[in-house]
């Protein structure tokens, strides 16, 4: 059944915090095989799915500078823990039987295809979820900015940022007890308000295209469904 769906195209930013479950550090298979299997229940929904992972459950740029590196250095080992993320995730689709690809914006030909817009465009076609690592492939960016550029690049029409929180708030609401949670932001009071659960330049280019942005828990089950029937616990970005 497709007629509920408010989205059928959709970009998935998921946070790589969010796959280490309860063991501080890396992937816990048993986290990675749940939210696998809501993405395949949105999958044969007929939902075209793009995911971008983020890195921090195991290297985030600007951590490894603070302790010695160069902030470039550190990029780089964030971006390569994208594409660690993402090869669990698409190996986990596959084993649930959906066709799942990953495309790289750091070229690494014998691990991954390189990202172009025209192959992606053709396996999207084709209905695999596309799983796209290294976010944008430049240091000093982060992948929710990935995420805002390969949602334009692919038309979709919205961006799903799964996080470990169930919406915005005031204030991040894990460092303030009395943040207050929004169900309904434009992009301009996102930035105005410098509320942080997406970076300034994410946020820019979701609202340069028209793009609008749902922000909820991926710990919830099936989130994910309840998001793309326009329903469920979440704060909708639009304009
Ligand atoms: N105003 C806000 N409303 C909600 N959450 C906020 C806000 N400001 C900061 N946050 C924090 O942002 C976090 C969401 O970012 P997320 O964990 O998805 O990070 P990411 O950098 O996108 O991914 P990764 O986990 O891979 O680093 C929440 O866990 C929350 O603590
Ligand atoms: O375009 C990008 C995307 C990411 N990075 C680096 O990777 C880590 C992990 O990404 P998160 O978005 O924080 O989960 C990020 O901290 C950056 O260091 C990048 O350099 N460029």
């Amino acid at each position: 059944m497709t007629e509920d769906l408010r989205w059928r195209r959709v970009l998935l930013k998921l946070s790589g915090e969010a796959l280490m479950g309860s063991q501080g550090f890396g992937i816990d298979p048993d986290v990675v095989s749940r939210i696998v299997g809501d993405i395949a229940d949105a999958v044969r929904l007929g939902v075209r799915i793009g995911l971008v992972v983020g890195g921090g459950n195991i290297f985030r740029g600007v951590q490894v500078a603070a302790k010695g590196a160069s902030r470039a250095t550190g990029d780089h080992m964030g971006m390569l823990a994208t594409v660690m993320n993402g090869l669990a995730l698409a190996d986990a689709l596959r084993g649930q039987g959906i066709p799942a690809r990953v495309f790289s914006a750091v070229q690494m030909p014998s691990i991954c295809e390189t990202f172009t817009q025209r192959a992606a465009d053709d396996r999207f076609a084709a209905g695999e979820v596309l799983v796209f690592v290294g976010g944008t492939g430049n240091p000093f960016f982060t992948t929710d900015s990935g995420a805002a550029l390969r949602a334009a690049e692919m038309e979709c029409d919205a961006l799903l940022k799964a996080t470990n929180v169930d919406g915005i708030y005031s204030a991040d609401p894990k460092k303030d007890p009395n943040a207050v949670r929004f169900d309904k932001l434009t992009h301009q009071e996102v930035l105005s308000k410098g509320l942080n659960i997406m970076d300034a330049a994410a946020i820019a280019l979701a609202r340069d295209n028209a793009i609008p942005v749902i922000v909820f828990s991926i710990h919830t089950p099936g989130a994910l469904v309840d998001v793309l029937r326009g329903k469920g616990r979440a704060t909708v970005v639009s304009d």
